[in-house]
């Protein structure tokens, strides 16, 4: 995979202002739900739209709106790489310009966010490997953490103690889980792999 779309960008960050950018991915029909001829609520109706095809009256659908935009929207046949090219990609990638980003997902129980997480995280782990590859004049160091926060509390993924660990409020860095697991000598895309199969085990 290139990065010739993202290669600019890493070189010349954007200053310091804060970017958001928020995509919505329609997760398709799971096979319980097409044995029950459901139908999906919602469609795509371009990069940026989604629609509620919703079953209300025509006099109760005129109080809600039905089309909502975003910076972009995936349709349920998107696979992960387009969703990560298209919608992650150069956040992902923006780290090893140092600019500090995050990539998370939001959705209800079963709406794909481990799904999508797993392929945004392989794709841009590859992206960033293949840039360090390629840049052996600069130093990086890459750390590795996995949580999860259920029900408010706090569990180390990488961790065999399931104990919930402590949030702490740091002057400096702000707020800090106490005793979170940080690994710091990453090697290759293979040893990640090792921590990344763990915290996929884990998640089940
Ligand atoms: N875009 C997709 N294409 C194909 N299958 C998908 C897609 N998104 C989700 N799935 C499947 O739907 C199921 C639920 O997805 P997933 O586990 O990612 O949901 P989740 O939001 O992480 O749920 P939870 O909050 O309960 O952990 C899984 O079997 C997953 O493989």
């Amino acid at each position: 995979m290139g990065m010739d779309g993202g290669e600019e960008q890493m070189q010349e960050p954007a200053g310091c202002e804060e970017r958001i950018f928020v995509s919505v991915r329609l997760r398709p029909l799971n096979y319980k739900e097409i044995a029950r001829q459901d139908v999906s609520d919602w469609e795509c109706i371009n990069d940026n739209t989604i629609i509620y095809r919703n079953s209300l009256s025509v006099s109760e659908r005129s109080m809600y709106p039905t089309a909502y935009t975003f910076d972009r929207v995936f349709s349920p046949d998107c696979p992960n790489q387009q969703v990560y090219e298209a919608g992650a990609k150069a956040v992902a990638i923006s780290v090893v310009s140092g600019i500090n980003s995050s990539v998370f997902a939001y959705g209800q129980t079963s709406s794909g966010k481990t799904y999508t997480m797993i392929g945004i995280t392989e794709y841009a782990m590859t992206d960033i490997y293949d840039y360090i590859q390629r840049h052996k004049e600069r130093e990086f160091i890459l750390k590795f953490s996995a949580m999860e926060i259920y029900n408010e509390s706090v569990r180390d993924l990488l961790s065999a103690d399931s104990t919930p660990l402590r949030l702490l409020d740091d002057p400096e860095r702000g707020t800090v889980v106490e005793k979170l697991t940080e690994e710091e000598t990453l090697q290759d895309w293979n040893h990640l792999n090792s921590f990344y199969l763990c915290v996929k085990l884990k998640d089940r």
